[in-house]
């Protein structure tokens, strides 16, 4: 689903965020990335959705290569990435169906797939009973569960999360993560960056580390079954 082959990028100002990047994650495979804070992390997920593009080397996503994507193809490439963020950059003055239906909006959906998909995502996530809500009035967790059923409403193939967690305590960061799990069962290929080393030790995925803008290790990070 992705491949990095040699991949470096350095920032206008000459700063090198990654240097000769080789990993790649599997179809329906899910994994974490982490690393130190600066080490990079951010900058391989905006080249896996072409927000940025590398200095040299290559970026495979779904078998396309981002470079050679001309500016009109990327939100094709957009459509098939689900995107979670910490802070969740949800519309707080909008309701939760509003923001969850918005990516359908923006691909012009009927208003009914876009009703069903809406209350299909929210059921998925647990939060069929706050469909009127407006996320100013949930909880952190909630909030965040609202971004991911925002980010799983197209059916994206990819999954990519940066700290989705980052905000809360353990017991929702285990929520959080069994819900992309059960993305991940549905076929979904999942990439998970974080911090956290604890959330990393308790699950049982192949853990890439990035270190100073280099890929140091991909191992399993997690329990030995
Ligand atoms: N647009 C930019 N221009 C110049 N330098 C940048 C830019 N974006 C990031 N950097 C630098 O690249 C390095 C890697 O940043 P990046 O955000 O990818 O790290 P990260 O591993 O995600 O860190 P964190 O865990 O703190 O979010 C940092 O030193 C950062 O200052």
């Amino acid at each position: 689903m992705i491949r990095f082959e040699q991949v470096s990028k350095v920032y206008p100002g000459g700063f090198r965020a990654l240097n000769q990047v080789n990993f790649s994650i599997g179809r329906g495979e899910m994994a974490f990335l982490t690393g130190p804070s600066g080490a990079g992390k951010s900058t391989l997920l905006k080249l896996v959705t072409a927000i940025e593009t590398p200095s040299t080397g290559k970026v495979m996503v779904d078998g396309q290569d981002i470079a050679t994507l001309s500016r009109s193809k990327v939100p094709y490439l957009r459509r098939k990435i689900g995107i979670i963020f910490q802070d969740h950059n949800l519309l707080m003055d909008k309701s939760v169906r509003d923001n969850v239906a918005l990516p359908l909006l923006i691909e012009g959906f009927s208003s009914k797939e876009i009703e069903k998909r809406v209350e299909a995502a929210l059921d998925l996530v647990g939060l069929s009973d706050k469909i009127k809500f407006q996320p100013q009035h949930l909880s952190g967790g909630e909030q965040q569960r609202v971004g991911i059923a925002r980010a799983i409403v197209t059916k994206p193939k990819l999954l990519l999360a940066d700290e989705p967690t980052g905000n809360l305590d353990p017991s929702l960061s285990v929520e959080i993560m069994r819900l992309f799990e059960t993305f991940n069962r549905a076929g979904t290929s999942v990439l998970i960056a974080t911090h956290d080393l604890g959330l990393i030790a308790r699950m049982r995925y192949r853990t890439l580390t990035l270190k100073d803008g280099s890929m140091i290790s991909e191992a399993y990070q997690g329990p030995a079954s």
